[in-house]
């Protein structure tokens, strides 16, 4: 009964009622959270898909409840616009679903309250547009470097263009926000992208659990001690980091405990935070983790989904090209950030893939009651925010299931109500690298269309998603590359030793390793949770039988009516015991 408690009580409670619909003729389905756990949902995908379903008959907002946490899904674009300008109400993350994140990291991404603005306010300024030209200079250098690696790829037949494009991001994010050089594209030593990749599974996985929110049993199962082996593997790296910026702080004579301290990289802002917050060094050190996450994986992501897209529809690809050759004429050297202003198809083209791969959903708690269009959004409520399915709705899309950059043709966009496409959030929460992303994206897009060509043998209609940070391919993002005949660059000598220096430094030891978590994570972790499962059902079986059976010997075939002043032996003892001593 217990464990049931602390299940079913959400962090938050609502204050107050909505007069929302829910999902068909009745007014809310109770239970669809807690309830998942047996209606076989396996995966983020299969639990999106459940909340979809619920949403169907209706096409502006439902409500329903997620466990015992009253939810209100938001499923069109004119209220969302309106929730858009109510945003100071609702700008915490909601609990439920955000405090899997605190296992890897607790920072900017999860955190609520004066915990999260004072990391955010000295984020915003290092991603001011101000700062761009810095950061631009940085994306240049990696870009030139991603597409030395290519160069050696050409004409060698399939591989996947993720693995590359995580490198590529992955060192700007670091040089850029942490001042750490970004060097992992030539040498690999930390295995960070597979770490970060298993990390954001890991913290999935337990959302659909709804056993490991209680943290002991979580700490206990396969899956807890997954998430701490992956953990140590990470430390030493991050701790180096912040090693490193001591040392340079110290070298420069700055303090990060003066009180007029200014931070000029994000593990500077973690530290200022850690000395503020009186943490500890564990917290410290993975408190800038998930802005690693947040900076390369979803950039990766959107690249490399343009990339396979492009290759899959080779028309717009070409017509990607001749805007290139427009903008940069015969230059092969990167773009300016002028120059990537005026790439307005690259644009279109960018925007159409984030519109099939976004950030899935997202979710806020109500901060204090509003109501739009005479529906009532009560205080401690949740908003969720289907951005996937907005994306997808034919309401506002042509062609909603295709890869059509039209869509985003200036008069088009005019005439789409704005709530229908906000890939980077809204509000005090919204993304705070929404400008760098694009730049860094548009940067390496630009440098690669104009050298090579890419195609590739699977088909946009027959794409499926696994629901991660974003949408991602389910089969992967196999491309061939051959590059643009003359037009192709002298560079292949020195990326052919870059490349036999990133192989042999990838030690078949450590993939062993990454293979040996998979497996746990398969296997244990599923019969782990069955077992779980059946005997939490066997208990409950068991509990139920015993019920009826004291009910039935303690029901008389003859009821008693009224009752009597006759007085009692000596000890009152209860009737049925009576019978039961009368048996004995
Ligand atoms: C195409 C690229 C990107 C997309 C589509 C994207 C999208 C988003 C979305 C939808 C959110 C809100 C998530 C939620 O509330 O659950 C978000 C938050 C965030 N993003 Fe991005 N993002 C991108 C790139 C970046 C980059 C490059 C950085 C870092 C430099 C970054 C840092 C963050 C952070 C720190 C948050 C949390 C902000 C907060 O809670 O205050 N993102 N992003």
């Amino acid at each position: 009964l217990h464990v049931v408690r602390r299940l079913l009580t959400p962090a938050v409670p609502t204050k107050g009622t909505t007069n929302i619909p829910g999902p068909v003729a009745c007014r809310r389905w109770p239970v669809v959270g807690h309830a998942l756990m047996f209606l076989r949902v396996n995966n983020m995908k299969d639990l999106y898909e459940t909340i979809r379903r619920l949403c169907q008959k209706r096409d502006k907002v439902v409500s329903f409840y997620l466990g015992s946490k009253l939810t209100i899904g938001v499923l069109d674009a004119k209220i969302l616009e309106a929730i858009v300008c109510m945003s100071h109400k609702c700008q915490n993350k909601e609990h439920e679903l955000y405090y899997t994140f605190n296992a890897f990291t607790n920072g900017v991404f999860s955190k609520n309250g004066k915990g999260w603005s004072a990391m955010r306010r000295p984020l915003d300024h290092l991603l001011h547009p101000k700062n761009m030209e810095k950061l631009h200079r940085i994306a240049m250098e990696k870009a030139e470097i991603l597409c030395m690696k290519l160069g050696d790829r050409c004409g060698q037949g399939v591989f996947e263009i993720k693995q590359v494009i995580d490198y590529y991001m992955l060192d700007i994010t670091l040089e850029s926000l942490l001042n750490v050089p970004g060097t992992l594209q030539i040498e690999d030593t930390t295995h960070l992208p597979e770490l970060c990749s298993l990390a954001i599974k890991g913290m999935f996985k337990r959302i659909i659990q709804i056993v490991y929110r209680i943290e002991w049993i979580y700490s206990l199962s396969s899956l807890g001690r997954q998430t701490n082996k992956v953990k140590d593997q990470m430390r030493p790296h991050l701790k180096e980091m912040v090693n490193n910026c001591y040392k340079q702080m110290k070298i420069a004579g700055r303090n990060p405990s003066d009180p007029d301290f200014v931070p000029e990289n994000f593990i500077e802002v973690a530290i200022q935070n850690y000395i503020r917050e009186k943490n500890t060094e564990e917290d410290l050190i993975f408190s800038f983790l998930d802005l690693i996450i947040a900076g390369f994986d979803t950039t990766s992501v959107a690249t490399s989904s343009t990339i396979l897209f492009l290759a899959m529809h080779p028309e717009y690809q070409e017509r990607a090209y001749q805007e290139q050759i427009e903008v940069m004429k015969n230059s092969l050297r990167a773009p300016t950030r002028d120059e990537l202003s005026r790439m307005s198809y690259l644009d279109m083209i960018f925007n159409e893939t984030l519109r099939h791969v976004s950030v899935p959903a997202i979710a806020r708690t109500i901060s204090s009651q509003f109501t739009i269009d005479e529906y009532i959004f009560p205080e401690g409520a949740s908003i969720y925010v289907f951005l996937n399915h907005l994306f997808n709705d034919p309401r506002y899309w042509e062609r909603p299931k295709d890869f059509y950059p039209e869509h985003f043709q200036p008069e088009k966009v005019a005439a789409r109500p704005k709530g229908a496409f906000l890939p980077f959030a809204f509000g005090g929460r919204s993304c705070p690298g929404k400008l760098f992303g694009i730049q860094s994206s548009k940067l390496v897009l630009s440098n690669l269309l104009r050298r090579y060509k890419f195609t590739s043998s699977l088909r946009f209609e027959e794409m499926t998603y696994k629901y991660m940070v974003m949408l991602e391919s389910d089969k992967g993002y196999p491309v061939e590359v051959t590059s643009h005949g003359s037009r192709r660059d002298n560079f292949a000598g020195l990326s052919r030793m870059l490349q036999s220096h990133i192989a042999a430094k990838r030690s078949e030891e450590y993939m062993g390793y990454i293979q040996e978590i998979d497996y746990l994570d398969s296997s244990f972790e599923q019969v782990g949770m069955g077992l779980l499962t059946s005997l939490f059902l066997a208990l409950t079986t068991v509990l139920c039988v015993a019920l009826y059976v004291v009910r039935r010997l303690l029901t008389p075939a003859v009821p008693t009516n009224g009752t009597t002043n006759i007085p009692g032996p000596v000890v009152p003892l209860v009737k049925s015991s009576h019978r039961t001593m009368a048996k004995l």
